[in-house]
Parts: structure tokens; C-alpha cells; sequence
């Protein structure tokens, strides 16, 4: 068992959630010095958790701290609690948020753990928390980085970054949320932040399904690359800064959740890649798949701004059905012509996915309105 860190000790906070990450969460602040109240939705769960010490479904063969306490009661959860760390499925979010609220405390900071975006409305999880909660921003924060829970309860030495428009915010929270073995860095690009962890999702989605379809390392890497370029693209669009996305939240995330079968994501994408159909394979994982829910609500959010996604597209079309496995490596581009490889200085100013919307929309006009379909960047662009 991991010592407990020097800083905060006893700052009595809580998790909302008690799956494989909010589990592991809640035990990297025990392990930091905190004094943890864990909320499981299910009575048995929050039992086995405070009695045993264990939450054997989602994280088998781990001893968590003799001193974290569980609870299947919001109101208990959050008595007190001056940090609110929220891990719920991000479909379940809004809901779960109506539920705690009466219960928070007013200077309470809520930090979102989770990866995904709301599937009906397109937002990211500290846009929810904002719309739901009587909190100013500066009391919300994220958190993103490669982390695969199982590794990090096991105490493999990892880093993640904290994430708030509030640097001392930020700077809080990395205080609390930091041990031995996990360390919090911090920056004020929640929006970078927040979409490194959804987007890197649907990429490990996409390399899942070239893994289950045979494919090699060489497909693997130019899916990753390409992948980066598309995160980057979109995320910079939407006011990200570029940096954030090659950092732990981007690039750090991208490569252990591509990389690794513990990714729920990849998993999922494998699964596909071998032929199982989407309701098969929603069926066989246990556990939240969130890339699942985003590929839709993100290319609604790319048109938006007229940020191309072709590896992203083509994981809905294989979601859909409508794209055979095999044929997803050819496609790292929508575009006919051969196209500048842009890697980070073009998009680096967010300039190529908006002199691309500009582009499209002349098309179109030259089209009559007619969307062209494909991609316009030149060969020299
Ligand atoms: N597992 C991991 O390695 C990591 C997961 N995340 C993110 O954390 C979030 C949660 O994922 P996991 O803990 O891995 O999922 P999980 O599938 O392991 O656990 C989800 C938990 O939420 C509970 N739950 C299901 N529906 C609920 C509802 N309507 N209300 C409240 N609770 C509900 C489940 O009973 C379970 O305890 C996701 O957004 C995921 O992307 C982020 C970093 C690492
Ligand atoms: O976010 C994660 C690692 O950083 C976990 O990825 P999966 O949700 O694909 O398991």
C-alpha cells in the first residue's frame, strides 16, 4: 500500500461514482491524505467497499485504504465535502448532478473525471455541471491524462493534468489529488483538456477495429498520427490551445488508450474489427464505453465548424454497418487529391481547419448549396 502523501491531509472530500475509475480515484486521495467518502448508486456495492475494503467487479484483486469509506447515500457523501470529484457514465451525469445538488455545499469545487460528451446535447461534462449546478466556474475543474484505472490501483507511477479556468482552483485540486504514485499537473484549458480525453476515445475505437481486422503496427501508427492531427483539429476549433492536445490530456491519453487491452474503447473497436455487430458488442462490455455515445454528437460538433474527421467518420460508418472493418485504414483522408501532411503548423494556429470551413463553404456556393463531400485542402496548402 502506497504511503500517504504530505499534502492535505484530511481534507475531507468526496467521489460520485464507484466504478473502475471513481473506485481508483477515490483511493489515490485516500493514498494523497484525504479523508474520502465514496457514493455507489448500489447499497451492495457501497457495503462491499466500506466493509471488505474491495470492489471485486470493477476493480478484482485490489485492497483499497482501511480508512476510505463508501456510502450509498448522496446526502452522507457530500456533508462537508469541499472538493466533489464526479464519475458517473456522462449519459447518467445530468441526472445524477439534479440529485446532488440539494445536498452540496455552496463553495464546494466539482470536478469531472468522466470522458465523454452529453449525447443529446452535444456538451462537454463541465458544461453539464455548469447548466445544473449553482456554482461559479471558477469552482469547476477537470481531470484527463492516460489513465487506465486497473494500472494506477495497482500503483504503476502515472500522471494526469487538472484542468480549471481558475489556476488556483486547478492548483487546489492538484494538491489534493496526488500521491506516490499519481501526479497532477494543471492547466486553465478545460476545453483542450475535456475533448483530449472524449476525442482520443474514438481513435482508440478506430485502431480497435484495425487490430480485430488483422491489421499491423504501420496502420496503427498512421491512425494514431492522423488521429492527433484530427483531435488537434477539432479541439482547436472550439477555442482549445494546441499545446493541451499534445500534452498528458491529447497525445499522453491517445497513446495508452490506442495501446492498451484494457481500454474499454479498444476493446469495443476489436470486437467490431472482428465482425461482431454494434449491438453485440454494446451487449459483451461490462463496463462504460463512451467513445460509443460521442462519435455522433462530435461529428455534429465538427460540421459545426467545418473540422474534417475522416478516421472519426469512418468509425460511425463501421458502427453503423455501412463500412466494411477492412476498409477503414486506406481512408486516413476523405480527400481524393494528395493533400499537405499538416502536422502541427498549420493547425497549430487553428488556420487549416478554418481556412478548410471557408473553402467548403465556397464550394458549396460554387456547388449551388451542394456539399461537395470531400475534402478541399490542395496539395499545397
Ligand atoms: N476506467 C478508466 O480507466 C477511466 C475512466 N474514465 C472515465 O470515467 C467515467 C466512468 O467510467 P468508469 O468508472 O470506468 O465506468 P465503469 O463502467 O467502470 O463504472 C461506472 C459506474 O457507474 C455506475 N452507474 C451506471 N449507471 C449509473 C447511473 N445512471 N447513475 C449513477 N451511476 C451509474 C455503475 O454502476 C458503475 O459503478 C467515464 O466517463 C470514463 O470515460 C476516465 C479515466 C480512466
Ligand atoms: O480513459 C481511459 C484511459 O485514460 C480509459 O479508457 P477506456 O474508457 O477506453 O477504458
Amino acid at each position: 500500500m502506497a504511503r500517504a502523501g504530505r499534502r492535505a491531509p484530511g481534507r475531507r472530500v468526496a467521489v460520485l461514482g464507484a466504478g473502475s475509475w471513481g473506485t481508483t480515484f477515490a483511493k489515490i486521495l485516500a493514498d494523497g491524505g484525504a479523508d474520502v467518502v465514496l457514493w455507489a448508486r448500489r447499497p451492495e456495492l457501497a457495503r462491499e467497499i466500506q466493509e471488505a475494503k474491495r470492489n471485486s467487479d470493477y476493480l478484482p484483486g485490489i485492497n483499497l485504504p482501511i480508512g476510505l469509506r463508501a456510502t450509498s447515500r448522496l446526502d452522507l457523501a457530500l456533508a462537508g465535502a469541499e472538493q466533489v470529484f464526479v464519475c458517473v457514465p456522462s449519459q447518467s451525469l445530468r441526472d445524477n448532478l439534479i440529485a446532488a445538488e440539494p445536498h452540496l455545499h455552496a463553495q464546494a469545487t466539482v470536478v469531472s473525471l468522466m470522458k465523454g460528451v452529453e449525447k443529446a446535447t452535444g456538451h462537454r461534462m463541465s458544461e453539464v455541471i455548469a447548466e445544473i449546478l449553482p456554482i461559479a466556474e471558477s469552482q469547476i475543474a477537470v481531470i484527463s491524462g492516460p489513465n487506465l484505472a486497473l494500472e494506477i490501483a495497482r500503483e504503476q507511477p502515472t500522471a494526469a493534468v487538472v484542468s480549471s479556468t481558475s489556476l488556483e482552483t486547478a492548483q487546489a485540486v492538484a494538491s489534493v489529488a496526488r500521491n506516490t504514485y499519481f501526479h497532477s499537473f494543471v492547466n486553465t484549458d478545460v476545453i483542450g483538456t475535456e475533448f483530449g480525453g472524449v476525442l482520443k476515445n474514438l481513435i482508440a475505437v478506430a485502431i480497435g477495429i484495425v487490430d480485430g481486422a488483422g491489421y499491423g503496427e504501420n496502420t496503427k501508427a498512421s491512425i494514431i498520427t492522423r488521429g492527433l492531427v484530427e483531435m488537434t483539429d477539432f479541439a482547436v476549433a472550439y477555442g482549445a490551445h494546441p499545446d493541451t492536445l499534445s500534452g498528458l490530456a491529447g497525445l499522453g491519453d491517445l497513446i495508452a488508450t490506442c495501446q492498451s487491452p484494457l481500454s474499454r474503447n479498444n476493446t469495443a473497436g476489436r470486437l467490431l474489427g472482428q465482425g461482431y455487430k454494434l449491438p453485440e458488442v454494446v451487449n459483451q462490455m461490462q463496463q462504460t464505453t463512451e467513445g460509443l455515445a460521442s462519435v455522433g454528437p462530435i461529428l455534429e460538433l465538427a460540421r459545426a465548424k467545418g473540422v474534417e474527421m475522416p478516421i472519426v467518420e469512418q468509425v460511425r460508418q463501421v458502427l453503423a454497418g455501412s463500412l466494411d472493418p477492412k476498409d477503414i485504414a486506406p481512408h486516413l483522408t476523405t480527400d481524393d487529391e494528395p493533400q499537405g501532411e499538416r502536422t502541427s503548423d498549420g493547425q497549430a494556429q487553428g488556420g487549416s481547419a478554418l481556412r478548410r470551413a471557408f473553402k467548403r463553404a465556397f464550394d458549396q456556393l460554387r456547388h449551388g448549396g451542394e456539399c461537395s463531400g470531400r475534402s478541399t485542402v490542395s496539395a499545397t496548402s
